[in-house]
């Protein structure tokens, strides 16, 4: 079968595949968004772009922008970096305090809310206008400098974000915060507010499947020994404590957003997104997992 082809199979089995999935409510403006909304983007090194549905809607990134501020804090830092931030799946939610009281304030992954947040603080220490550098970031992998935060669902979780800022407080007592609590937290919400299309994220993918490289002009965005870190946390990281469960059913490196977006990558082959809003009890796209898994057993094209 032809790529658009195994696309529009995945469509049409999409369409009667019962979920029980729930759209996230605890950003109160994630909640206005239709359970119904569907859209996948396959970007093929060799052949192209592949679509479906709302593919060309730009929705809520939320953590999938954790892949770009360790990728933005890889490029400026080296091993160092480490030294804050672990590499080990959790197992634990998302948003877990639980760990990081008997692990001294050092967050397991930086995939995990802890963990992105200790790189916003990296990224905040290390940049001069840390919001400006991270669109701008966005803008050159994209290409497309129309991409912008939604200042609804920013206004949103910055009123409900105490989650978070238990996380800033007690890691800040650890020493592993060095900038203002607030100031933290208001550059992460923004990060988590960017808004882009299925085929936008495909794009901004397109690096981690191509070595760090664009793919439209070969420019070196990260080097390809750091690229292959980052698709390695994706890989045992990008899912919280659901990684073990994507890698079982769907064979890529990936990340995953309560916006309901999911984007994954084979390297040297593509990159792949998918956005369905209900999200499973481990806070994953259901049908987009879904999606991916028929994606990898249609073509035979997984990494293992
Ligand atoms: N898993 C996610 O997408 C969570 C991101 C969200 N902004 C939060 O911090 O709760």
């Amino acid at each position: 079968m032809k790529y658009q082809q195994i696309l529009n199979t995945i469509q049409s089995d999409l369409a009667t595949t019962p979920y029980a999935g729930k759209v996230a409510t605890y950003i109160p403006e994630l909640a206005k968004i239709s359970p119904k909304k569907l859209g996948m983007h396959l970007y093929c090194i060799n052949s192209g772009h592949y679509s479906f549905g709302d593919n060309d809607e730009r929705f809520s990134i939320q953590s999938i922008s954790k892949v770009f501020g360790l990728t933005l804090a890889m490029s400026l830092l080296n091993d160092e970096l480490f030294k804050r931030v672990d590499v080990e799946p959790s197992g634990n939610a998302f948003n877990s305090l639980i760990q990081l009281e008997y692990e001294n304030g050092i967050p397991r992954n930086p995939f995990i809310n802890a963990g992105a947040l200790v790189i916003s603080d990296v990224l905040i220490s290390t940049l001069k206008n840390p919001k400006k550098s991270f669109l701008e970031f966005i803008h050159d992998i994209t290409g497309n400098t129309s991409i912008a935060i939604n200042q609804e669902v920013f206004n949103s979780e910055k009123e409900c974000s105490f989650r978070n800022a238990a996380l800033l407080n007690l890691m800040k007592s650890f020493g592993n915060i060095k900038n203002e609590i607030e100031e933290v937290l208001d550059f992460y919400i923004y990060q988590c507010a960017i808004e882009m299309s299925c085929k936008e994220l495909a794009t901004a993918f397109m690096i981690y499947a191509n070595g760090g490289k664009k793919l439209s002009n070969g420019q070196q965005i990260i080097s390809s020994q750091k690229t292959k870190r980052i698709n390695a946390v994706m890989q045992t990281c990008g899912f919280y404590d659901e990684a073990g469960e994507f890698s079982f059913r769907v064979g890529l490196p990936g990340k995953s957003g309560v916006g309901g977006g999911i984007a994954a990558i084979h390297p040297e082959q593509y990159a792949v997104t998918v956005w369905s809003p209900p999200l499973n009890p481990k806070g994953n796209s259901e049908l987009g997992m879904y999606a991916l898994e028929r994606l990898t057993t249609l073509t035979g094209f997984s990494i293992f």
